[in-house]
């Protein structure tokens, strides 16, 4: 029997808890954290995203900033709006939704965000921190693979995990994760020779690809456990993973579904790490910090 790691479930129990501790402070009179997120310009799947964490943050009674700008917005203009929730002592986590558009550079925006507030897990510090094995704030997609092989108590000690992807999001911040827990990590990417031959060795196989249903049954060992990060519109236009879902299920032990499964624990952490900060500025001595 493969066992579907079901991220939607695991994200519904882990913000009701969030939910709980949020109503917990409001009876107390504490600061509720508070997130912000930048959207810029009119990108239809970014749009998508944000009023999802929108909706969760909702939720879980955070107090939620959608602060949408216009696509040709300056760099300096961007810049000093980040500053601003920078020195705002109500401001928790603040996140500048990605892609951004040509003409703003990547890198200064998100050296611009304060670490502490970083809750994407973006900023250098927090990248070099995972590196050296400390972390402090976690690139959220990663971070919610874990806690979902954790919650399905997927030992990963000594474990062989293939990434099939190496972007500074997923692959590279994942590598470091799963080192964390002493995995042994190979990453592969679109130049890897013999693909199949890397993939084929995977206890846990992680496919951050872009391209709908690529893995097949084929690619996987007997028994593996298959976490699939892809969102990709088939022809029909059905939301699909980098994964051959039907293929690949008879033969795993576990796999993730798409919808379902990275996507919601995503989201999932985001809200973690705002409360997270919220729970270092919030409580008792800083409650008056309205
Ligand atoms: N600064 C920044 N931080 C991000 O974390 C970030 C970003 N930029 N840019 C874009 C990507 C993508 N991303 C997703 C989050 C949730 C779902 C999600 O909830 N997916 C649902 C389905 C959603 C649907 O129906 O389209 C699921 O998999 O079940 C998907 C994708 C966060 N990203
Ligand atoms: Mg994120």
């Amino acid at each position: 029997m493969t066992v579907i790691l079901d991220g939607k479930a695991l994200a519904n129990k882990m913000q009701a808890n969030l939910a709980n501790e949020v109503a917990d402070w409001k009876s107390k009179g504490y600061r509720i954290p508070k997130l912000v997120v930048i959207l810029i310009g009119e990108d239809s799947a970014s749009k998508v995203y944000v009023k999802n964490k929108e909706k969760s943050a909702q939720k879980i009674g955070f107090h939620s900033v959608v602060r949408r700008l216009d696509e040709s917005v300056s760099e300096a203009e961007l810049l000093d709006i980040i500053a601003e929730y920078n020195q705002d002592e109500t401001v928790d986590g603040i996140l500048v939704q990605l892609p951004l558009p040509k003409h703003i550079d990547e890198e200064n925006v998100l050296l611009a965000i304060d670490p502490k507030k970083d809750v994407d897990g973006f900023h250098p510090l927090n990248v070099g921190k995972l590196f050296v094995g400390d972390p402090d704030m976690h690139p959220c997609t990663p971070f919610g693979i874990i806690t979902l092989l954790k919650e399905h108590n997927i030992e990963l000690v000594g474990k062989k995990v293939v990434i099939i992807g190496r972007s500074n999001i997923v692959g590279k911040p994942l590598m470091h994760m799963m080192l964390n827990e002493d995995a042994t990590v190979t990453i592969t990417h679109s130049k890897t020779k013999n693909l199949k031959e890397e993939t084929l060795t995977a206890d846990v196989l992680v496919a951050a690809i872009g391209q709908a249903e690529f893995i097949t049954s084929d690619y996987v060992k007997d028994g593996a456990v298959v976490i699939d990060v892809g969102m990709n519109r088939n022809s029909d236009g059905k939301l699909v993973g980098d994964v051959d879902f039907a293929d690949v299920l008879p033969k795993v032990s576990a796999i993730t579904p798409v919808p379902g499964g990275v996507g919601p624990m995503t989201i999932t952490m985001l809200m973690e790490q705002t409360m997270y900060q919220g729970r270092k500025h919030c409580g008792e001595e800083s409650h008056d910090n309205k």
